[in-house]
Parts: C-alpha cells; sequence; structure tokens
C-alpha cells in the first residue's frame, strides 16, 4: 500500500491526500511536521520537504505537482484528473501553478513574520503575489462549478486547496469577500467527501527555523 507523509496544515500534500481519495487508491497517511528535526522526510526527499509518496517497493515520489503526475499516469482512467484535450490538460497544470504559488508567496511571508527584523517591501513583495494569484483563480472560475471541461479535475483540486488553506491558515485575508463567485464556487467543492475529509488544521512547530 502506498504511504503518504503529510501535514495537517499542508495545501500541497492535500492536492494530493483529495485525488487519492477520488481515484479510490488505499494509501497510509503519515502526519508529521516537517519543520521539526523528528521528520522523516529527509529519509525520502533531498529537498527535506512534504507531500511524499512512498511506494510498495520502498520508493519516493515528491513535489505535489510531480506526485499528481505520476499518479495520473500510473492510475490512467480511474477517475481521471485531467481532460483528454491537450489545451485542457495544460491550462489545467497552469492554474495549479498559480495555485501552488499563492501558497509560495504565504509560506515566504508567514516565515518573515517570525524574523526578529522583517522586511515589509519583502512581505509586500509576496503578499502581491497572492493578491494576483486569487485574482488569476477567481478570473478562471467566473461562474462554473468547475474550472476545466465542466468537470471536477486537478484545477479544482488545485484552487480547492489554496481556498481552503486561507480560510484556515490566514481567514483575515478577506478572498471570499473580494471574489464572491469564487466563496460560492468552495463552498459547493466543500461539499465533496474528499475535501470534508481533507479540512486543513493548524500545526504546532516545536524548533527554531528563522
Ligand atoms: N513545492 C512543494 C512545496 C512543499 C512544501 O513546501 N512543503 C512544506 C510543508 S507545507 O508548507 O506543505 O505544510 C515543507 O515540507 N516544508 C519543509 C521545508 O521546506 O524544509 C510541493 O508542492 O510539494
Amino acid at each position: 500500500m502506498f504511504k503518504l507523509i503529510s501535514a495537517t496544515p499542508s495545501p500541497y500534500a492535500r492536492k494530493v491526500r483529495i485525488v487519492l481519495a477520488e481515484k479510490g487508491i488505499p494509501f497510509e497517511l503519515i502526519t508529521e511536521v516537517p519543520w521539526d528535526n523528528t521528520t522523516k522526510t529527509p529519509q525520502h526527499n533531498p529537498l527535506e520537504k512534504l507531500p511524499v509518496l512512498i511506494l510498495e517497493d520502498g520508493s519516493s515520489v515528491y513535489e505535489s505537482h510531480y506526485i499528481l503526475e505520476y499518479i495520473e499516469a500510473k492510475f490512467l482512467g480511474k477517475h481521471p484528473m485531467l481532460s483528454d484535450d491537450i489545451d485542457e490538460r495544460l491550462f489545467a497544470k497552469k492554474v495549479e501553478v498559480v495555485a501552488d504559488g499563492v501558497c509560495d508567496a504565504f509560506v515566504l511571508c508567514f516565515f518573515e513574520k517570525q524574523r526578529a527584523q522583517q522586511s515589509e517591501e519583502w512581505k509586500a513583495r509576496q503578499m502581491r503575489k497572492v493578491d494576483g494569484g486569487f485574482r488569476a483563480l477567481a478570473e478562471w472560475v467566473g461562474e462554473r462549478d468547475y474550472i476545466v471541461g465542466d468537470k471536477f479535475g486537478l484545477a479544482d483540486v488545485a484552487t480547492g486547496s489554496v481556498c481552503g488553506y486561507f480560510d484556515v491558515r490566514c481567514p483575515e485575508y478577506p478572498w471570499r469577500s473580494y471574489y464572491p463567485n469564487l466563496a460560492k464556487y468552495m463552498d459547493k467543492l466543500n461539499n465533496r467527501k474528499s475535501f470534508k475529509d481533507t479540512v486543513p488544521v493548524p500545526q504546532k512547530i516545536s524548533d527554531k527555523i528563522v
């Protein structure tokens, strides 16, 4: 059986958890705090990051967008997350780039706020990326139920993960009031079992990180 190293707040790991659930692929969830020295990620990923998908032979797949590409390739036909149309497939991956990028920018800003001497310029730069990313996602969602091909897929997994992440990790960021269409879209996604079963939860980091 696959094992997935995950963390309770991780929007990247949540994408993988959602897709494995949607495809009905069983796996053992290993929940960690990747920032603490207790983490097992270095044993499976030279970049020491989660999510990590550990295969039955003990080898590992890491970087969430690559894990999803791996799963899609190996479990072809099992509730595909990508369209048969090449342009729709490529667009879905572009949406994932922006959704992941919003998370990346937020994480950089989050740790900057842990520093004694914080750079206002650096924080402003990262929040511009968050603002721009949410704007793009809201435009792509429009008034649709699903972003690509009117069918639940990768773009919805990625967009839903970043929106759910901000709901929990940055509830003060007003994306829902900025983009009521995105809020409506997210409320519908939240009714899916794969979303209900993977709602992010904050974690306590024990080690000194910055
Ligand atoms: N681009 C990576 C990002 C993964 C990532 O940053 N994971 C964090 C945890 S979380 O932000 O997803 O909760 C991590 O392992 N950080 C530890 C480290 O960077 O040393 C992906 O998509 O998988």
